[in-house]
């Protein structure tokens, strides 16, 4: 059935609606990763957003039962340039056409996504609609032109509930900013005893839980709009480790006194360049943010940058430097891309042995 994508500057494209035949909107992104649609539609920093893959084939490998990365998918619409009606793989159990219509995601497919992309990269982020090809274009944008993004996107993806994750080793506190499950695998794996909580859980709440350390997920929208984790990162920062992963490195500068700022289109994809500054050691990684932490208001912190951003310069990890905390604006954890970051879980975990024995780690002594 035939589909239009309409964006806020007027632009029309006419498609293949797939999936669930709703009207949608939000905010349009791109993500340059070649694999790991299932893990990007369901990884809950895309909520309130209409993904675009621009690698032209997507769907070959179906829907699996192990690569979510959250239970409901967040994301508000998907645009492909061609999407496939017959997954071939032995662990596929659906169609994208058919997973989407259980869920309620509506998708377009037959979009000239690199045109698409060009047009993000010119003028930045926009919004957009997919919608019946019935709707009269003027009238859907003015609509997206008076529609406001929304601002809680992390209390709608963030755990109700605290839940534990047991584990023999150590304790470590999980703040749930829409957390991608790849996190608390890659914890568990190391026999971390976790405890995930509530994005808005106090300082005071996490402390009694007696952590080793804190790790600051992932998640969506703009970090000044969680002000309440920005508090509580100020009270327990020097109490006790501290590692944050996009959202949560965003949070953690915030609260260190940095500015963040949205950039013109982000970074997501699987395949980004970073550099650590130490060493001159590169690692490609996985990323999907579309905030960044501002460089020029680094000089009012106690902060350091240790990794910077290839294609652009912009930041990429920060460490404090009078106590044991450090963050990454990509995704250590991978899922979907590559795991040349994936030794970041041990340095926090050495950062908190470290810690246990002198009480005394910071990043410079814990050489993270
Ligand atoms: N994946 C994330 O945690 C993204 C952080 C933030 N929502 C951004 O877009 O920059």
């Amino acid at each position: 059935m035939k589909a239009q994508l309409i964006l806020e500057d007027g632009t029309v494209f006419i498609g293949e609606g797939f999936g669930s035949h709703m009207d949608t909107i939000g905010e349009v992104v791109f993500n340059t990763g070649m694999t790991g649609y299932q893990e990007i539609l369901s990884d809950p920093s895309y909520c309130g957003q209409i993904v675009m893959l621009t690698y032209p084939l997507i769907g070959n490998y179906g829907i699996n039962r192990d690569d979510f990365e959250s239970i409901h998918p967040a994301v508000k619409g998907f645009i492909v340039k061609e999407v496939t009606d017959y997954p071939s793989n032995w662990r596929s159990e659906f169609t994208l056409d058919e997973y989407f219509k259980m869920k309620k995601i509506p998708g377009i497919a037959g979009i000239d996504t690199r045109k698409l992309t060009r047009i993000i990269r010119q003028y930045g982020t926009l919004k957009a609609a997919i919608c019946s090809i019935d709707r009269d274009p003027y009238e859907v944008v003015s609509r997206l032109r008076q529609t406001k993004l929304p601002i809680d996107q992390v209390r709608t993806v963030s755990t109700k509930n605290p839940y534990p994750s047991p584990g023999r080793g150590k304790r470590i506190v999980l703040v749930d900013f829409g957390m991608k499950h790849g996190i608390l695998r890659e914890l568990n794996m190391r026999g971390c005893d976790v405890v995930v909580v509530p994005y808005h859980t106090t300082a005071d709440e996490i402390l009694q839980l007696r952590p080793d350390g804190i790790m600051l997920s992932n998640g969506p929208g703009d970090p000044k709009d969680v002000p309440e984790a920005i508090h509580m990162i100020k009270q327990v920062l020097g109490k006790t480790p501290i590692f944050g992963i996009c959202l949560g490195h965003q949070l953690l500068a915030l609260a260190c006194g940095a500015n963040t700022v949205k950039m013109k289109f982000g970074h997501r994809g699987s395949n980004h360049p970073v550099k650590e500054l130490a060493t001159g050691k590169i690692a490609i990684s996985s990323q999907n943010h579309g905030y960044t932490v501002e460089t020029e208001s680094l000089h009012q912190t106690r902060l350091a940058v240790t990794h910077t951003a290839l294609n652009d310069g912009t930041i990429e990890g920060l460490m404090h430097l009078d106590y044991p905390a450090f963050t990454v604006q990509y995704h250590p954890e991978a899922s979907p891309g590559p795991e040349d970051a994936n030794g970041l879980f041990e340095q926090f975990l050495a950062m908190i042995e470290a810690e246990k024995q002198e009480g005394t780690a910071t990043c410079q002594n814990v050489q993270i």
